[in-house]
């Protein structure tokens, strides 16, 4: 195990920002803490590092109680924060030095490595560039270059891609499954669930201080009633019998705004045949038909009645 967190509980005043909140991360996974804004991801993360103070709780990593001046286990965390943190007087080279020379002494070895991290973001083309001069994607790179160039065995990265361009953020993407497949175990956190389904191995679902579901995309999706969706997009605007639709085996809800028609249905059934089948028969007119299986918001929506993005 390469993180175990015990019923952390973490207030804030009056605010009850964790409620005993337990997580266990295992080597080699990638392993994302979902949840929306205010939800508790980043105290988590602050509290793990030991950055914040909490007010009950155990949290060990690498098998280790983790406390403040913990500077073995700090060693082979690499932490990648919301906001960037780097210094605005250095260029790109001296920033990604100065945060792996905290960690290996060798000027050799170090600069061999901060070579490596400038190629893994793609940096290569701005060495000499100081922040202010780089967009806010290749900000965001550089801000990972900085805290991944020592070569940690656990990287924490918090909401990296936030309002980064789309070419940044397939790479930042990329650039974590890749430091996964070279031995980190890496913790992401995000309101993004597509992010969080292309990427992740594990993952948490987190609801006001709460983990409230844990599994794989798929095991979390089968937690639900919710099975297959399917979506008719209506041509012209013909009255529909929606009872009809409703008496088909094991629908749950059928809806039909802005032309499209939306048919779910329970785990374990499709009605694709039976929808169109249906349309047919009551000469109705349709462009794009499609089934989807059901979101992680699908997941997080039945189980506290609200959406993930609110
Ligand atoms: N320093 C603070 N003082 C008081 N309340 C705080 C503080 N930091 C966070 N909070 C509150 O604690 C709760 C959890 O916040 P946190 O930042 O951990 O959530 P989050 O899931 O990371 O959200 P986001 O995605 O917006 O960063 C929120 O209600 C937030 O307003």
């Amino acid at each position: 195990m390469v993180v175990e967190v015990k019923n952390l509980v973490k207030r804030y005043g009056d605010l009850l920002a964790l409620d005993h909140l337990n997580l266990e991360v295992e080597e080699g996974e990638v392993f994302g803490l979902l949840g929306p804004n205010g939800s508790g991801k980043s105290t988590s993360i602050n509290c793990i590092l030991s950055l914040l103070r909490y007010s009950k709780g155990d949290i060990r990593i690498f098998g280790k109680p983790m406390r403040p001046d913990a500077y073995d286990i700090k060693r082979n965390i690499g932490v990648i924060f919301q906001n960037v943190a780097v210094f605005n007087e250095l260029t790109v080279y001296d920033n990604i030095q100065y945060f792996c020379g905290l960690y290996i002494k060798d000027k050799k070895e170090c600069n061999r490595l901060v070579d490596e991290a400038i190629s893994f973001v793609g940096l290569e083309d701005f060495k000499k560039f100081y922040p202010k001069k780089l967009s806010g994607g290749l900000l965001r790179r550089l801000n990972i270059a900085c805290g991944i160039a020592h070569k940690p065995k656990l990287i924490i990265l918090d909401e990296p891609t936030v309002a980064v361009d789309p070419q940044s953020r397939n790479k930042i993407l990329e650039g974590i499954q890749e430091l996964n497949r070279q031995g980190a175990t890496i913790i992401y956190t995000s309101h993004y669930m597509e992010e969080v389904e292309q990427i992740c191995t594990r993952i948490a679902i987190m609801d006001k201080g709460k983990i409230i579901a844990t599994g794989t995309t798929d095991s979390l999706r089968r937690l639900i009633k919710t099975g297959e969706k399917i979506v008719a997009e209506i041509i012209g605007a013909p009255v529909l019998d929606e009872d009809g639709l409703r008496a088909l085996p094991r629908v749950t809800d059928v809806s039909y705004e802005n032309g499209a028609l939306t048919v779910k249905s329970a785990q374990g059934r499709s009605n694709l045949t039976e929808v169109l089948e249906y349309l047919k028969a009551h000469d109705i007119a349709y462009g794009r038909i499609y089934c989807e299986l059901p979101t992680l918001n699908d997941v997080f929506l039945e189980i506290t009645g609200k959406q993930l993005r609110d």
